[in-house]
């Protein structure tokens, strides 16, 4: 008989939950639901949507783990009611406070060595500031701050379990050491003026964290593995090696590499978080990824497939007409405040060229990712491999090896962050010192002939709009 594990992905758009033969890595079962929209969220929307999209599949599953976004700031009182809605990780308003921890920190060069990572306003800790100086009396009710994905394992543990994570997520706090593989409390307190309670952190990454409250069919409480950031979770379910480049198109856009060696970069383009295997993820993030295709999808009022019918119906460059896609303020580079840009516009310019834009655009940012990665941690990319909603638009994928100017691997349609928690959480029920080896079957390569002219154009808006926002 066949054991089952279940993976999560509590992610920023949505909860996918898959049902995994933990054998064979084979999905047997999934379903999915709906967050809402916002930078600021109630985060018992998110325990709704396990509730709905993983419930059901809780009973079959001997272990379970859950990937989630990075970041959020879910602040809760010492009842654990919650205190404020969370703010997440593409919630810009905390830059200043990021800026200001950077500088009591000590500079630049200080804040690697001491979280691994350049702070930015994505990352917990500035969140936190911001509470102290604009909401003080939720600054003093505040007992714990968790991430996204420790509040949703918490919800399924049974009752009395102490709140946990992994070194992976806490590695995005930014009062997590990567140095010295332990919380940095002293942080939360320059950033809150005040300590609070933290989740428990793993002694092995396959260590098991908890049980979740038996179900029928269980036959006793699933084991729960001790999660991960969603980032971690693809990284794992991708069982990426030394050289492989996974990049994916969420809602934000992610360029990540294993590493066996601390990375540290300064400039904050690449952050140097923790992965979930007790190696390293450096990574490129971006705010704008897949919002850039539903926006030029609302201007042009189509959908998925005619955007990419449009934009594959134009020209390398769209005929000059060149997008800067920061429409949320962006983060790499960082440019808080900053709204996108489109330039190059005559009265011949086309819907397919503006569709074109759109995806270029995606793909560019994408690309500077890449390359920012190769550069900070000198390892040239021997694989690239797309995952991620957006990586389902045919534009994308067709245009992929164009824009980046080398081969892409187009992984097979599926969700990878949940299949990563799913392999994490076999790998906890096994006990072995590595995760289970799961084949991934149907990978597509794709290439084509190199566009560097549409990179170029790209970065020379980038750099005449540099102090723009
Ligand atoms: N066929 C498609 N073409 C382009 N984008 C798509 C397609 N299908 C889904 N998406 C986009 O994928 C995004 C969600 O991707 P997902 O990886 O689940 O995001 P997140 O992990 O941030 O919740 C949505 O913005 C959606 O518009
Ligand atoms: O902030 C980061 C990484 O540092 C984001 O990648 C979040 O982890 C959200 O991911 P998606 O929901 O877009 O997959």
């Amino acid at each position: 008989m066949s054991t089952y594990v279940l993976g999560i992905d509590s992610s920023t758009q949505s909860t996918k939950a898959l049902l995994v033969d933990a054998g064979t890595g084979e999905v047997v079962d999934q379903r999915r639901a709906t967050h809402p929209d916002g930078t600021e969220v109630d985060p018992r929307a998110w325990l709704a949507a396990v509730d709905e999209a993983a419930g059901p599949l809780l009973a079959r599953a001997d272990a379970v783990a859950v990937g989630g976004q990075q970041h959020g700031m879910v602040l809760l009182d010492g009842r654990g009611e919650v205190v404020r809605d969370a703010l997440l990780w593409n919630d810009t308003r905390s830059a200043g406070e990021a800026a200001a921890l950077i500088e009591e920190m000590g500079g630049a060069e200080a804040s690697i060595e001491e979280i691994g990572s350049l702070m930015v306003a994505s990352f917990t800790a500035s969140k936190l500031r911001w509470v102290r100086d604009h909401e003080p009396e939720n600054a003093q009710r505040a007992a714990q701050v968790m991430l996204p994905h420790d509040y949703v394992s918490l919800h399924l543990a049974a009752d009395g379990t102490e709140a946990f994570t992994d070194r992976g997520d806490a590695s995005g706090t930014g009062y997590y050491s990567t140095r010295e593989e332990a919380w940095k409390p002293e942080l939360v307190e320059l950033a809150l003026g005040r300590g609070l309670d933290l989740p428990r952190l793993p002694s092995a990454p396959q260590e098991v964290m908890g049980y979740a409250a038996a179900t029928t069919g269980n036959g006793g409480g699933a084991a729960i593995a001790a999660g991960t950031g969603d980032n971690m979770g693809a990284a794992l379910g991708l069982s990426l090696g030394p050289g492989d480049v996974s990049v994916s198109i969420g809602t934000s856009g992610v360029c990540a590499m294993v590493s066996d060696t601390r990375p540290g970069d300064a400039s904050g383009t690449v952050t140097g978080f923790a992965d979930a295997t007790g190696r390293f993820l450096p990574m490129t993030t971006t705010i704008n990824a897949s919002r850039i295709l539903e926006t030029g999808r609302a201007l042009l009022g189509v959908d998925h497939e005619e955007l990419s019918r449009l934009a594959l119906a134009s020209v390398p460059g769209a005929h000059g007409v060149t997008l800067l896609p920061y429409f949320d303020g962006e983060r790499t580079p960082n440019r808080p405040t900053a709204r996108a840009t489109l330039t190059g516009m005559s009265t011949s310019t086309t819907r397919e060229d503006i569709a074109r834009a759109h995806v270029e655009a995606l793909l560019c940012s994408l690309a500077d990712g890449i390359a920012a990665l190769e550069e900070r941690t000198g390892t040239a990319a021997q694989r690239i491999t797309l995952i991620g909603g957006g990586a389902r638009s045919r534009a994308v994928q067709e245009l992929a090896p164009a824009v980046i100017g080398r081969e892409v691997t187009i992984a097979p349609d599926g969700e990878y962050v949940a299949l990563g928690a799913a392999r994490q959480a076999a790998w906890a029920l096994s006990g072995e010192g590595e995760p289970p080896t799961w084949g991934i079957s149907g990978s597509r390569v794709v290439g084509a002939d190199p566009t560097p002219e549409v990179l170029e154009a790209y970065r020379v808006l980038k750099e005449r709009t540099a102090d723009w926002g």
